[in-house]
């Protein structure tokens, strides 16, 4: 048996068609089920729905021979446990966005950088945000959050918000403006090491079918 590890939603949708290029339909719309295990078409591969920052957990730890995951779950994972075990062959290029710094628009970001001001940065993604302004040398205070970061400089919890952006209309609702790009992501194919030898033909092939079906213009 093959255990593939997806999340709900546009993960799930964006991995459909590399799938169908290895020949693999998924038989159940997890939008119409409470079921957590979907079959395919193949009595051999089945797909497990789990939340997008608990892939990488799953197929490290042999829940799931392999799964797909954003750079930005990734990333962080491995900032909060070792990473071992996990083997990542392929950027699928699906579920594209970038992670950028927002503000206010009446928040001179450039100026604060540039006048050493502590900045106080709200994020779920704290391993990226810590990196990038110590690359910076600006100096932060970070807010962890779960969700929905953009309330955060609306209410004054912080100046800024490092989030994903992928068309723009999230902070352009709230009002709020990109003032940097820190970098792109996309999603992955992750594979457990010890799967990956012991059922090593199998995977392979998946890996090869899913690498001839990744988006064109990507
Ligand atoms: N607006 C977007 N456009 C394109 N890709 C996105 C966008 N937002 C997130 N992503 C990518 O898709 C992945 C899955 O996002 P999704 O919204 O399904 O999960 P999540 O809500 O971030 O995670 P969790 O449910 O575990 O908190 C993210 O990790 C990211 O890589
Ligand atoms: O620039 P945009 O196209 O507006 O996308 C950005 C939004 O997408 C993500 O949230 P979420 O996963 O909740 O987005 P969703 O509502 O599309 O699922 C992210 O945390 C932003 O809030």
């Amino acid at each position: 048996m093959l255990t593939l590890a997806l999340s709900k939603g546009r993960i799930f949708e964006e991995t459909l068609p590399l799938l169908a290029a290895a020949g693999i339909v998924v038989t159940e719309d997890p939008e119409k089920t409470r079921k957590l295990i979907l079959a395919t078409n193949q009595p051999d591969v089945r797909v497990v729905l789990v939340r997008a920052t608990d892939v990488p957990t799953y197929v490290q730890h042999g829940g799931a021979d392999l799964g797909v995951a954003g750079k930005d779950v990734l990333i962080e994972h491995a900032a909060e446990s070792d990473a071992a075990g996990l083997y990542q062959p392929l950027d699928l290029q699906i579920a594209r966005c970038r992670m950028s710094v927002a503000t206010r628009a009446d928040f001179d970001y450039e100026a604060a950088v540039k006048q050493g001001s502590r900045i106080r940065v709200a994020t779920k993604y704290t391993a990226v945000a810590r990196q990038h302004f110590a690359d910076k040398g600006v100096h932060v205070d970070l807010i962890k959050l779960y969700g929905s970061m953009e309330l955060a400089p609306l209410t004054g919890l912080a100046d800024a918000i490092v989030d994903l952006v992928s068309t723009g209309s999230t902070l352009k609702a709230n009002k709020l403006v990109e003032v940097e790009r820190i970098m792109d992501i996309s999603s992955r194919l992750v594979v457990n090491q010890a799967a990956l030898k012991l059922k090593r033909e199998r995977i392979r092939a998946l890996i090869a079918a899913f690498a001839g079906a990744i988006p064109a213009n990507a």
